[in-house]
């Protein structure tokens, strides 16, 4: 019960860019976050924010080291296992949402939890009662172009939320929004936290949204340290 949602240890990363020599991105990154507990990533851009939150989300693996999640190690298990792990344990927010353009809103949220083996019914209702909640329950029809930018940020919560994860990741997921959408899009994020008792995650370069969560660490030259 103790056991960390996420757990990194050790973590290393480099790039070959085509030149001799690899970019050393990660060099010994070590962060642990707790059911309920929010933490704020920041980072100087091209620090690596995105390489950390990819192997966090099983989206990407290390160099070196060691990512466990609900107390599950990661090291060595399958591709299919991977996924599996990603898809019911961890919700990822990207930048720039990610939608799929050519469905509804509610599908966006529905179609990740088919994917889990949920039922179409329970998915549908799961999806309506996540999209009301962010209260988008008028555009549940609508496509992700026919939205506004919060809105469709609002959705990709409500995509990340779909199968009940345990950590929530999210990149930057207010960085293309205006202030004020940006606060209400965080507002959001924060009351699905609070309710769920996840962990989450959340990079980002506002320090004003950083300080309103329980921790901030700082990415720097390769490792993780307060801030
Ligand atoms: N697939 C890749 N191949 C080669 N180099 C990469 C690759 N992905 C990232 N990098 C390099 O690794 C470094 C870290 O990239 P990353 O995207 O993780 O940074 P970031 O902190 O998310 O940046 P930003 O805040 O600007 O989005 C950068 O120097 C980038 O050029």
């Amino acid at each position: 019960m103790n056991d960390p949602v996420l757990r990194l240890d050790g973590l290393a990363k480099g790039y070959l860019q085509g030149t001799p020599g690899a970019v050393e991105v990660l060099r010994g990154v070590d962060l642990a976050l707790t059911a309920g507990e929010t933490v704020a990533l920041v980072a100087p851009s091209g620090a690596g924010k995105s390489t950390l939150l990819h192997i966090a989300g099983l989206l990407d693996t290390p160099d070196v080291g060691r990512v466990e999640i609900a107390g599950q190690d990661m090291a060595g298990r399958s591709d299919r296992a991977r996924t599996a792990v990603r898809r019911r344990d961890v919700g990822f927010i990207y930048q720039f949402h990610h939608l799929l353009p050519e469905f509804s809103a509610a599908e966006n949220v529905i179609l990740p939890q088919l994917a889990n083996g949920a039922g179409r019914r329970a998915a549908a209702a799961r999806a309506a009662d996540l999209l009301a909640r962010v209260g988008l329950s008028a555009r549940a029809d609508h496509r992700p172009a026919e939205l506004s930018g919060g809105e469709q940020q609002r959705v990709a919560f409500c995509r990340a939320m779909a199968n009940g994860p345990k950590l929530l990741l999210a990149d930057e997921p207010t960085g293309n929004l205006d202030p004020e959408t940006s606060d209400r899009v965080f507002e959001v994020l924060m009351a699905l936290v609070a309710e769920t008792g996840l962990a989450a995650l959340i990079a980002t370069h506002n320090m004003e949204l950083a300080s309103r969560m329980d921790r901030v660490v700082r990415l720097e030259a390769g490792l993780v340290r307060p801030a």
